[in-house]
């Protein structure tokens, strides 16, 4: 029994060594009256991939927004691990302007002040290089398929070197080969990139594919709760099994496998 806040945030460190970045604690937000979010609460820890499931119109996209600080939240507090920390959010559709290239539209992401436009170029090649699309520098947005299209978001994403990464259901539009294929992806950049993500989903099978955590989000009248998926009973139960670290580490290794990199997963 925990007896007191010490010992509390004790085992929290133990259990997440990479540290809070973001912590929601009790937030609500209302749109004109209408509650959406009630009363959530929700830590990111650094290197979490936090695949967020829950129904059509639970809230999900509102919460991505809220820790993204897009979305102003009506009660409670938002706190972040320190001021400059910096969010970056990948949608569902990826919104590459047609008119730039490849590499101009990654270097857009560039927030960094004080770099001039041959080093933010440079910084684009080299986070086009992590996404595989080495060869595409040149191209224009329609000339790329559209998982190509969505790593191109993705390497922009990086291009603003986040502390977190928000993804909204970001492989939702492709066919089942493709998202296999981007989850694998995905997987592999974010234990090579020691990345921090938080993950929209409808997919179960996707997030226990991929999540460190997987989350659930259900509201109730009074209460939005977000709980890890392991803990939740019914529908859901079935999945949790597959989380489990030993079927988690054979999928890594059958992944690791097709992309030829099983040292790094497994690492
Ligand atoms: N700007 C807004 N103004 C009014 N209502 C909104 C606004 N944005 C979202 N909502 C409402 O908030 C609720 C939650 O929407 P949200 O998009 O966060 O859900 P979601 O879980 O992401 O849904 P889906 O899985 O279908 O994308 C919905 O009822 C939606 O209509």
């Amino acid at each position: 029994m925990l007896g007191d806040d010490v010992s509390q945030a004790s085992v929290d460190a133990a259990k997440n060594p990479g540290g809070a970045l973001i912590e929601l604690d009790r937030i609500g937000v209302e749109f004109d009256g209408v509650s959406v979010l009630q009363d959530l609460s929700l830590t990111i820890h650094r290197k979490d991939f936090a695949c967020v499931l829950g129904g059509s119109g639970v809230g999900k996209t509102t919460l991505l927004r809220v820790l993204a600080g897009l979305q102003k939240i009506s009660y409670g507090y938002l706190r972040m691990k320190n001021k400059a920390l910096r969010v970056a959010l990948v949608a569902q559709n990826p919104t590459l302007l047609p008119w730039r290239t490849i590499v101009s539209n990654v270097a857009s992401g560039i927030t960094k002040e004080g770099m001039d436009k041959q080093a933010k170029l440079q910084l684009a090649r080299e986070k086009l290089d992590i996404v595989g699309l080495a060869d595409k520098y040149g191209m224009y947005p329609k000339e790329l398929s559209g998982g190509m299209q969505q790593r191109v978001a993705i390497a922009r994403a990086l291009a603003s070197e986040p502390d977190v990464i928000l993804m909204d259901e970001p492989f939702s539009a492709l066919d089942e080969n493709l998202r296999s294929y981007l989850g694998a992806f995905l997987l592999d950049l974010w234990a090579r990139e020691e990345l921090t993500i938080v993950f929209n989903t409808h997919s179960v099978e996707e997030a226990s594919v991929l999540a460190s955590r997987a989350l659930v989000v259900t509201r109730d009248a009074e209460r939005t709760q977000i709980n890890d998926l392991e803990q939740w009973p019914g529908a859901y139960q079935e999945y949790a099994v597959r989380l489990q670290q030993p079927a988690r580490d054979t999928y890594r290794t059958a992944i690791a496998a097709v992309l030829g990199k099983a040292n790094v997963l497994m690492g």
